[in-house]
């Protein structure tokens, strides 16, 4: 079967994984992990340290070839791509999954608006015809390179960063260059934009712009969004779905609200032993009946 295939999927879901498994070793980083990401949600990937959040991230991404299992990106279009079977360039390029890492990869002595014209490097060139000529004003060049640079503000009035946008990106504070990594992300034009860790590090005041970024793209462009995060306050105001992983297997799945208030998820996050699941879920029920 080729990458690009039809299979019977809702329009509305994007992103569907299925038994997916990762091994390494004999490690088992991912257990039989199935769920979908709904198109225009935000839909976040949390557990606890070690649950396997990344190696999905991975998999999706094609930095990692998994053991088992299917993931399957449904473009608005219509086109379906089995990501497990594309190489890392053609998840970017044609199916459109953009990603950040955990830590800043930044060009830092680049400017912030050069920045965002790295990121649509690859159309310039084709504009270009991949010739001198083509790169000296002529042409389809001119005008790509134009709409790239009003793409770049675009997105950099978006996240707040307009006003820096000719100052080395390795000057802006923390939680700036975060965004501007978003940005970055958004100029490829994504279909799936997976950030990991988004709001690691960052101030009450930098995760309340970060949630507005985010909230932005999902309001501006119905862009579909993949999250790990810890921080649970951007997780809770900002998801529309919530996926809990614990030891690489799904425990919860639902709506914020839903998971939140599971007793396993809850029994994850307090690190009990499983046989003390049990007492845990007896507790939160007997606190939720006595609340009735
Ligand atoms: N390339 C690798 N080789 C061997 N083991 C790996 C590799 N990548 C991840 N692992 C292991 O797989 C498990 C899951 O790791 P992963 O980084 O996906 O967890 P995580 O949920 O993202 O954790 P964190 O929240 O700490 O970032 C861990 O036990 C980790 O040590």
């Amino acid at each position: 079967m080729s990458p690009a295939k039809m299979t019977t999927m809702s329009s509305d879901t994007l992103l569907k994984v299925e038994h997916l498994s990762m091994k390494f070793g004999g490690l088992m980083a991912i257990n039989d992990l199935s769920f979908e990401a709904k198109r225009g949600d935000i839909t976040a990937l949390i557990g606890p340290n070690g649950a396997g959040k990344t190696t999905v991230f991975n998999c999706i991404t094609g930095f990692y070839k998994p053991t088992m299992g299917m993931i399957t990106l449904n473009q608005q279009s219509g086109k379906q791509y089995l990501l497990e079977r594309l190489p890392d360039f053609r998840i970017t390029k044609e199916a459109r999954v953009a990603r950040t890492f955990q830590n800043i990869r930044l060009f830092s002595g680049l400017t912030v608006l050069e920045n965002l014209l790295v990121a649509q490097h690859n159309k310039l060139m084709k504009a270009s015809g991949y010739t001198i000529l083509g790169l000296l004003n002529i042409g389809p060049y001119r005008k790509e390179a134009a709409a790239s640079i009003e793409l770049a503000r675009f997105w950099l009035e978006k996240a707040d960063l307009i006003s820096r946008a000719d100052d080395p990106a390795g000057d802006l504070p923390y939680g700036a260059q975060r965004r501007l990594e978003i940005a970055r992300a958004m100029c490829t034009e994504p279909e799936l934009l997976c950030l990991d860790e988004p709001a690691a590090g960052l101030n009450p005041r930098e995760s309340a712009a970060l949630n507005a970024l985010l909230q932005g793209i999902r309001a501006d462009t119905g862009t579909s969004i993949l999250l790990i995060e810890h921080d649970m306050s951007v997780v809770m105001e900002i998801s529309d779905h919530v996926v809990v992983l614990e030891y690489g297997q799904k425990i919860s799945d639902g709506t914020p609200g839903h998971v939140k208030n599971d007793p396993r998820v809850i029994a994850a996050y307090l690190g009990v032993e499983d046989k003390e699941v049990e007492e845990v879920i007896a507790t939160v029920e007997s606190l939720e009946g006595g609340a009735n």
